[in-house]
């Protein structure tokens, strides 16, 4: 297992950090006292306003402040930690799919053999085993969160190494997962057949496929995710066929989540 250790002082950066955590905070209640003061709307972000009324519980008694935390708390879970990370995946996904033409072929065919011409409902998505091949295969190869990271909260030895209390632990996901020598000399390619028979067929240690984290604080909303994504995929292979655009320059970036830096522009047409 790779893993990057180093204590978590305060420095330069790590201000930097609570500065642009601060800047995201009043963004949040920003758009929150726009929504309060304009009007109300059925949305997520009006569900958690309503569950801030009755924060108390975990927050201690009901302040302004255990009040606002609880709404920036919330947006930035499902607002962040959901949001960017599907929508970056759909958009990997696509691409992978108009780079790998016999695969978008594949994966049209089971959704117009499963759906036909109706919307994908839970059973057919369920049914669903050639694309949720290629959505783990794009999380594989593309994991929007690059690090899964941990604090020791004391003094610990794995196997000989010792991690005194306060380090932190990053585990990048991103490398574990093009492995060649857990994933085969294919580890690099695009080949969603790997997980034919789950993830314990892809790979000799499959502990190592973590693009939604591991243990106690695994992603929350993993199914919901890739119910999401699988949803998207449907509606668009059962309407378009599409191939990589000649001006698609492929440069994953780092950006919190690894990203597309200069987009990804495809041709389509109706299928
Ligand atoms: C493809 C989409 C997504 C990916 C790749 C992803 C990935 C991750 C990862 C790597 C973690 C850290 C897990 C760990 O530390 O072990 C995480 C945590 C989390 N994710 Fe996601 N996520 C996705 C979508 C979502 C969605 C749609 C939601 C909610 C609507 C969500 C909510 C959360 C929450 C609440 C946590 C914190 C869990 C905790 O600390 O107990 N995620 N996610």
């Amino acid at each position: 297992m790779i893993c990057i250790f180093y204590r978590f002082l305060p420095s330069k950066n790590n201000r930097a950090m609570w500065k642009l955590e601060e800047e995201i905070n009043s963004m949040i209640l920003k758009v929150v006292k726009q929504r309060t003061e304009a009007s109300y709307e059925k949305d997520l972000l009006q569900m958690v306003l309503e569950g801030a009324k009755s924060c108390n519980d975990y927050y201690g008694p009901s302040t302004n402040s255990s009040h606002d935390k609880f709404i920036v708390d919330n947006c930035k879970n499902i607002y962040f930690a959901g949001h960017e990370t599907t929508a970056i995946t759909a958009t990997w996904s696509l691409m992978l799919l108009a780079a790998h033409p016999e695969w978008q072929a594949r994966a049209r065919a089971e959704v117009l053999e499963i759906c036909g011409d109706s919307p994908p409902d839970a059973n057919m998505l369920r049914n669903m085993k050639t694309l949720t091949m290629v959505i783990q295969e794009t999380l594989r190869l593309y994991p929007p969160a690059a690090f899964v990271i941990r604090a020791a909260l004391e003094d610990i030895t794995f196997k000989d190494i010792m991690i005194s209390k306060g380090m932190n632990i990053q585990i990048p996901v991103s490398i574990l997962q093009r492995q060649c020598d857990l994933w085969g000399p294919d580890a690099h390619k695009f080949n969603p057949e790997r997980f034919a028979h789950g993830i314990v067929g892809a790979c000799k240690t499959p502990q190592a496929y973590m693009p939604f984290g591991v243990g106690p604080h695994v992603c929350a909303g993993q199914h919901f995710a890739m119910t999401e994504l699988k949803v998207i995929l449907t509606l668009i292979l059962s309407k378009f066929c599409f191939s990589l655009s000649p001006g698609y320059e492929h440069s994953p970036a780092f950006r919190l989540v690894i990203v597309p830096e200069h987009g990804v522009t495809l041709r389509v047409r109706t299928a």
